[in-house]
């Protein structure tokens, strides 16, 4: 692995909030990001695996392939206990391709209203309602096309979700993740927060680990 010598490294990514996350993650070791946003004439790649791993390195691989650089790519999703795991590696798409992230938002708060068992926590003082404990997870794939070598990474950060939204921060399902040890929602933090409780920080930690 070529590892991550260059200054600037490429995530095959086209969510600009990951790609501000590993922004400020990466600046503390001086590095720049790029990410396929400023190669609009790259194809959308298809992420068709049934597994959060195979989709990032599949992401990882046609990135890495076509631009002959080192690359990571992220695949995350959210798992909520109650809906059996769901939306999992469809966290994208909840809501129906090209969902909007405030469209997924609805329809896992639709699901949830759906099923008629106990909340899965005691209610918050103002009466916010946790529906469900859930996990969100964050699968990292670092490939170099010189080698066809892969360095892969797991983090996860458990939660409730709750039946409204709070906060401006993050991207996603971070409005409706409830954070019990911290009493906030994740789209309530800083990017700086986030990063050290979530699920990308966490793998984001993992693999410079290996790296080094
Ligand atoms: O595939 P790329 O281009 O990286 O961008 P994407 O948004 O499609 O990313 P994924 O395929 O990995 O799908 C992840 C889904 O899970 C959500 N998600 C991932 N990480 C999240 C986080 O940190 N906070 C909130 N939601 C998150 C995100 O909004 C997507 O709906
Ligand atoms: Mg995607």
């Amino acid at each position: 692995m070529k590892e991550l010598s260059d200054k600037r490294i490429l995530i095959a990514t086209k969510n600009e909030g990951k790609v501000k996350e590993f922004a400020h993650a990466l600046s503390k070791l001086g590095k720049e990001v790029a990410s396929l946003n400023d190669y609009p004439d790259f194809p959308d790649i298809v992420e068709d695996g049934d597994t959060f791993a195979a989709n990032a390195r599949i992401k990882a691989k046609a990135a890495g392939d076509a631009f002959q650089v080192v690359v990571l790519a992220d695949d995350s999703g959210l798992r909520v206990n109650s809906l059996g795991g769901a939306p999992g590696v469809y966290s994208a798409r909840y809501a129906g391709e090209g969902a909007t992230d405030s469209g997924n938002n609805a329809k896992l708060l639709a699901e949830l209203a759906k099923l008629d068992g106990a909340d899965a926590a005691e209610p918050l003082a103002d009466g916010t309602r946790l529906l469900s404990e859930a996990q969100f997870v964050c699968t990292l794939a670092l490939y170099d096309p010189s080698t066809g070598e892969f360095v892969e990474t797991e983090g996860t950060v458990d939660g409730y979700i709750a039946d409204r939204p709070r906060g401006e921060g993050g991207f996603g399902y971070d409005p409706l993740f409830w954070l019990p040890q911290l009493g906030r929602a994740m789209a309530e933090l800083s990017k700086e927060e986030k990063q050290q409780i979530s699920h990308r920080g966490h793998a984001l930690e993992q693999l410079l680990d290996k790296l080094k």
